[in-house]
């Protein structure tokens, strides 16, 4: 056999486990009834067989199995896939639940504080609700892991009925918006007086929201815990728990629907209205390293029972929900999370920590398939196809780096699907700001069941362990030789019977030697075209992807341009209502100043007029002018004698020697200058002929100074 590759073993740093059931071929009976539905393959047409235990296998379990195309396939390869463990058809739940990792997970969720994912995968009728939901005889995986916890925390559970501050303690710590109920307030709201016994009376229930309305159409209760199977039983299994702490335990189910998410617990509030609101898987304030299903409604359940009529009440509602959408149940990847919540004993702390059980039943997508032909949109079937291979990139890509050449990308965030099952899978830490410490927490660690009918469809089959396995190798059977065959008969002889001389033998090996190569060339060219089909394959898938991806990021632009257009708007309107505002308030300002101005002028003109007496003022400055003009003339005069020689010098008064400011008696000085000039030119009019230099001369400088005006002129008519 021809291998193109050889990888076998799972990484330690793989995501997921993979574990493969093969489910038992239906009783006659069941195989007459369902065969419309389930057509199968008569048991000698088997295709899949499972490999004895190699080295590497634990617990003596087999991990590899081989399938063998049908002959009316077009492809010849036969494919051999390895697994953690292989479970053949006659494994038991209880071997499922011991054999798999789902024990460690559950240990996990109530000692180290790693949240566990548990899911199934398959086609439809495979297994998987039988697996995970067990059947009307058997316990499923859910039930068992619920009866582990309660077993395991025992009567440090607590009850909300015991605690009416227990709701109000874990709403205030809860990071998921959630909206949280006690067992029996969510009861009595969807099944109302089915529950009631008519001699019991029914204290109110504690935290009831108001928003809780019992207009709900009430649904039928489901069977009694104890009607449900108990068997297997695990009562030798429980683990210990921390002996000062108390714990609450709350449930949460929800289903992934045409890529959206809804609340399964949250009923309708009536029958018409089956439109349900979507939920969002995000980061919140109190949870920014770890995404969570926000707004869901979770419900404390403080017994195994209470926890399995809430499973039952969820699950009905998946079934209701999908037929009122005309869908099916299986049209939706259902969740189911358990979350166990932690604190101090003694009941006054509210710092709750937690960790999370998911147990996840997958759509199954050979249903999807057949749904098309039967009715369904396109839309819908499409969207399980699609999260199923985003499902089968992300696995195989992890089975893709267990050779440890290529780094883990899983590209988990392209649809709701995987973005639920990878987003927590990768360690983190976060800083709370409040208490300044970083708060390391551990990735989750995750546990796929592939189921697989060994009779059922070849190509729905091989198609789920082609991704989910962790390795495969693809090989060719040899073909047994033409020469072989031709001469098989003969071997040395010719057919009539004659023995062929040794010249022929030589011919004979030539031939066998070029048929063989012949048919190793024939081999490597199967290969090579189960390589091509697979490439083409993939490069469809991620063309596609790729066209996905640029749809995607158009819209976004478009998106962001539209805000950014709306921002810069928004922006720019708010400016100018900033600039107007600021342009008013300065012109007011301006006004203001102006009023004010003219106020203080007004009162300033007042108080002058008040202040001084026109008349009087006018007598001072006219004596004073007065003053002022002699004393001019009397240095005008003083100057001419004291230099006779020498031209008079012209009085400057334009630029007069005191500066007197702008001032009233500035002015008026100034207009005194001017009117000594004009005095003094009339003066030497009346005086022809005689210069002043004559007149100097005669003159002492001291008398002078000391004559007057009068005397002054009688001195010029005496001489
Ligand atoms: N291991 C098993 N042992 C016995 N019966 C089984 C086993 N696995 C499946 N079955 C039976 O096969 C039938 C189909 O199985 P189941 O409903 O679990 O398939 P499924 O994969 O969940 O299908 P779907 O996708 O339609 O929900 C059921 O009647 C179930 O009881």
């Amino acid at each position: 056999m021809a291998a193109t590759d050889q990888s076998h073993k799972a990484s330690p740093t793989s995501l997921f486990q993979v574990y493969l059931r093969l489910r038992p071929p239906p009783s006659p009976l069941v195989q007459l009834t369902q065969q419309s539905l389930y057509p199968l393959l008569a048991p000698s047409e088997r295709y899949l067989t499972v490999e004895a235990p190699g080295k590497e296998s634990q617990d003596g379990m087999p991990t590899h199995i081989t399938i063998h195309p049908p002959s009316d396939s077009r492809k010849r390869a036969v494919e051999k896939f390895a697994f953690t463990k292989v479970f053949e058809e006659q494994a038991e739940q209880i071997d499922i639940f011991r054999g798999t990792g789902v024990v460690p997970l559950i240990e996990g969720v109530l000692g180290e504080g790693r949240d566990g994912l548990l899911a199934t995968l398959g086609v439809t009728g495979s297994g998987k609700s039988h697996t995970i939901l067990g059947s009307k005889s058997q316990r499923g995986l859910t039930q068992l892991s619920l009866d582990l916890l309660y077993r395991s925390l025992d009567t440090q559970t607590l009850h909300s009925a015991n605690h009416p501050s227990l709701i109000a303690s874990l709403n205030a710590t809860d990071a998921s918006e959630a909206q949280i109920f006690s067992a029996s307030g969510f009861l009595d709201n969807v099944y109302g007086d089915c529950l009631q016994e008519p001699s019991r009376s029914r204290a109110p229930t504690p935290m009831m929201d108001p928003a809780f309305t019992p207009s709900v159409p009430k649904r039928k209760l489901p069977q009694r815990p104890s009607a449900l199977p108990q068997f297997p039983n695990i009562s030798d299994l429980a683990f210990s728990v921390e002996p000062n702490a108390e714990y609450a335990i709350l449930v949460s189910m929800y289903e992934v629907y045409n890529d959206r998410i809804f609340d399964l617990l949250s009923v309708p509030s009536n029958q018409k209205d089956l439109r349900r609101r979507h939920l969002l898987f995000k980061s919140t304030e109190a949870s920014p390293d770890r995404k969570v299903v926000a707004g869901l409604r979770k419900v404390v359940c403080g017994s195994y029972e209470e926890a399995l009529i809430v499973l039952e009440t969820g699950l009905m509602e998946r079934r209701v929900a999908g037929t009122g959408s005309n869908s099916v149940s299986s049209r939706s990847h259902g969740f189911f999370c358990v979350e166990v919540k932690r604190r101090p004993r003694g009941g006054l702390s509210n710092s709750w920590t937690g960790s999370q059980l998911t147990v996840v039943d997958l759509a199954g997508s050979e249903r999807a398939r057949n749904a098309k032909t039967a009715g369904a949109t396109l839309a819908e079937a499409g969207k399980i196809n699609e999260s199923l291979m985003y499902l089968g990139q992300c696995l195989q890509m992890q089975s893709d780096s267990n050779d440890g050449t290529k780094p883990t990308l899983v590209p988990f965030r392209q649809c709701k699907l995987t973005e639920l099952l990878f987003s927590n899978s990768f360690p983190s830490s976060s800083h709370h700001h409040a208490t300044h410490t970083t708060h390391h927490r551990n990735a989750q660690k995750a546990i796929m069941i592939v189921t697989a009918d060994p009779l059922n469809e070849f190509n729905a089959t091989s198609q789920i362990l082609r991704y989910s396995a962790l390795a495969r190798e693809v090989t060719v059977p040899r073909i047994p030789s033409v020469s072989s065959t031709i001469l098989s008969n003969t071997t040395g002889r010719t057919p009539s019977g004659q023995t062929l001389p040794p010249a022929a033998h030589t011919d004979e090996a030539v031939v066998e030697m070029a048929f063989s190569e012949i048919a190793r060339l024939n081999e490597e060219v199967e290969i090579l075209n189960v390589k091509l089909t697979e490439q083409e394959e993939r490069r469809r898938e991620a063309e596609e992807n790729w066209q996905k991806a640029e749809e995607k990021a158009e819209q976004i632009e478009m998106e962001v341009r539209e805000e950014c257009w709306g921002e810069m708007e928004r922006r720019t309107a708010e400016e100018r209502r900033r600039w107007m505002g600021a342009w008013g308030e300065e012109a007011d300002r301006n006004y203001e100043h102006l009023d004010r101005k003219l106020e203080i002028l007004t009162q300033g003109i007042e108080i002058h007029e008040d202040a001084i007496d026109q008349d009087t003022r006018t007598t001072e400055l006219e004596n004073e002018n007065e003053a002022l003009r002699r004393k001019l003339e009397a240095l005008e005069r003083d100057l001419q004698c004291r230099s006779p020689t020498k031209a008079p010098r012209k009085p400057q008064l334009s630029s007069p020697s005191k500066d007197y400011g702008p001032t009233a008696l500035g002015t008026a000085l100034s207009k005194l200058n001017g009117m000594s000039l004009i005095d003094a030119a009339a003066y030497k009019a009346q005086s022809p002929g005689k210069t002043p230099g004559k007149k100097m001369r005669k003159l002492t400088a001291r008398k002078w100074d000391l004559m007057d005006e009068n005397e002054m002129d009688a001195f010029e008519n005496h001489y």
